[in-house]
């Protein structure tokens, strides 16, 4: 199936009702990424289709460098072992999923972030750490992690993989499958199994829908599109 027409099966599916979807299809125990991975900021959210990447802790050590030998160093590392390899292949509509290293780095910044979204992926997930967070908050781009870091990748962490498939917070997610999240967390859904996730996701959706729009009357709410 093309990814506009997957894309389009999830359209405006929160994640509850992907979650429901999932459990209408027997997939219980499959999909929900482990709480710990939360959105950076309030109101992101995001749907999309997984191009996944994994870092690894570097067993390299640091040799003694003045500031100024530092510098051509620090360069060094990110062309030979952080190099951003996946700028390139990132198709519109993507999601950057990310296998972290998983120590206190800050694999993920303002810079990289939008350089991503520059290149059409809708959102990031990742395992780790995000630094230049306040940036990353103001740049809007849709962002889920496990905790902020402040160190550089130099000297801690280097690229490993690129679309293998990665483990995000006890789920496996492969290169292609549906990623969705937004305040519930992140959910993915094995793309072998999204049109039935999608169609039973989205009767939860419009079942839910009626109900709320009864109580919004009932209240004499203004009816907003979560209810239309
Ligand atoms: O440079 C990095 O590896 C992470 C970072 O701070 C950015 O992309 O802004
Ligand atoms: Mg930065």
């Amino acid at each position: 199936m093309e990814k506009a027409e997957l894309l389009r099966l999830f359209d405006g599916l929160r994640v509850a009702d992907v979650r429901d979807g999932m459990d209408w299809a027997g997939l219980h125990a499959k999909g929900t990424v482990s709480p710990e991975i939360t959105p950076l900021y309030q109101g992101a959210r995001f749907t999309g289709i997984a191009r996944t990447m994994r870092f690894r802790p570097t067993e390299k050590a640091v040799p003694p460098l003045t500031p100024e030998e530092y510098t051509e160093w620090a360069g060094r590392w990110y062309r030979e072992l952080y190099p951003n390899k996946i700028t390139p292949t990132i198709e519109q509509g993507d999601i950057v999923v990310v296998q972290s290293a998983g120590l206190p780095v800050g694999e993920i910044g303002s810079n990289n972030s939008l350089e991503w979204h520059a290149a059409g992926a809708t959102g990031i997930v990742t395992t780790g750490g995000v630094r230049d967070t306040d940036e990353c908050v103001m740049q809007q781009v849709p962002i889920f992690c496990r905790y902020r870091a402040q160190p550089m990748v130099q000297g801690r962490v280097e690229f490993d993989a690129l679309q293998v498939p990665v483990d995000v917070g006890g789920v496996l997610v492969r290169p292609g499958d549906i990623v969705v999240a937004d305040g519930d967390g992140v959910i993915a859904v094995p793309v072998e199994h999204a049109v039935t996730v999608a169609k039973y996701a989205r009767q939860e959706l419009e079942n839910d829908k009626i109900g709320r729009r009864a109580l919004y009357e009932k209240l004499g709410r203004p009816l907003d599109d979560t209810v239309r």
